[in-house]
């Protein structure tokens, strides 16, 4: 693609980012040493494990939508078919919130913003799923380690969602086309700021994503193994669409 073409694509690109993040970089910086105090944590730690699962699906679902509102910017997206937008969503979704959950991780204190404060995996005990916790704050460190600009976490998280690879894709010749183009642009931006050692670590990065959110699935299912009614009752809809 032409020089213009790159550069109007990572504008776009960087903006929608921008724009469907819940919190600006700026504002979780801010935020950052607020941490809950020992009776908040324990306040959490005392709710039943479907009240916090519960709790979680529905912070999570808020952060998915606002994702779903980014792919929806990303050029060429809704020229897809519905059907492809919807299999791109349904696989990607979960896997940007969680390359976009490291903006909000401090890794100094090994905390993620939830709930308006900095808590660490203690917090989320009675979830149950101590191993998916570490996983992901595990994933949040390295994606911290790898110091994104938010252009780069942007152009990441449109080729995590653009994935030629994803299962029933209708027209992959589309989905190929707009990949082209986000790689190229990404490579493009890595080359102008010297950082093209960071293409090969992002592209790691997708096996990793991959296998949480298999994590996050099959927690879930065990999770709706023991509450069947409040996954099929409380849970947010979109949450069950996309994760059961
Ligand atoms: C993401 C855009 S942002 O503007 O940076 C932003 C916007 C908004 C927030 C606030 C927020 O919703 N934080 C949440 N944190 C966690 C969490 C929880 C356990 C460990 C690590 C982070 C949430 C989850 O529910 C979650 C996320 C990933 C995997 C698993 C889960 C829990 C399962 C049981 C549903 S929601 C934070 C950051």
């Amino acid at each position: 693609p032409s020089l213009l073409h790159i550069e109007e694509l990572c504008d776009s690109i960087v903006r929608s980012h921008r724009d469907t993040s819940q919190f600006r970089l700026e504002e979780l910086q801010a935020l950052r040493w607020k941490l809950f105090s020992r009776e908040e944590i324990h306040a959490y730690q005392s709710k039943s494990v479907d009240e916090m699962w519960q709790h979680c699906a529905v912070r999570l679902t808020e952060a998915v939508q606002y994702v779903v509102e980014f792919a929806k910017r990303i050029p060429g997206f809704r020229g897809l078919g519905q059907n492809d937008q919807i299999t791109l969503l349904k696989t990607g979704s979960m896997e940007v919130v969680l390359v976009r959950m490291s903006r909000c991780f401090n890794t100094e204190n090994s905390t993620v913003f939830f709930d308006g404060k900095f808590a660490s995996t203690e917090l989320f005990k009675s979830l149950g799923c101590g191993d998916l916790m570490v996983a992901v704050f595990d994933f949040a460190h390295s994606m911290c380690a790898l110091r994104l600009t938010e252009l780069q976490m942007a152009l990441f998280s449109s080729l995590v969602l653009i994935n030629t690879d994803r299962p029933c894709l209708e027209d992959r010749g589309r989905v190929h086309r707009m990949r082209r183009h986000l790689e190229g642009s990404l490579s493009h931006m890595l080359r102008r700021d010297n950082q093209e050692s960071l293409e090969h670590k992002l592209y790691q990065k997708v096996s990793v994503l991959q296998s949480l959110c298999s994590l996050h699935v099959e927690k879930l299912h065990w999770f709706s193994q023991r509450y069947p009614f409040t996954v099929h009752s409380v849970f947010p809809p979109l949450y069950k669409e996309l994760f059961t």
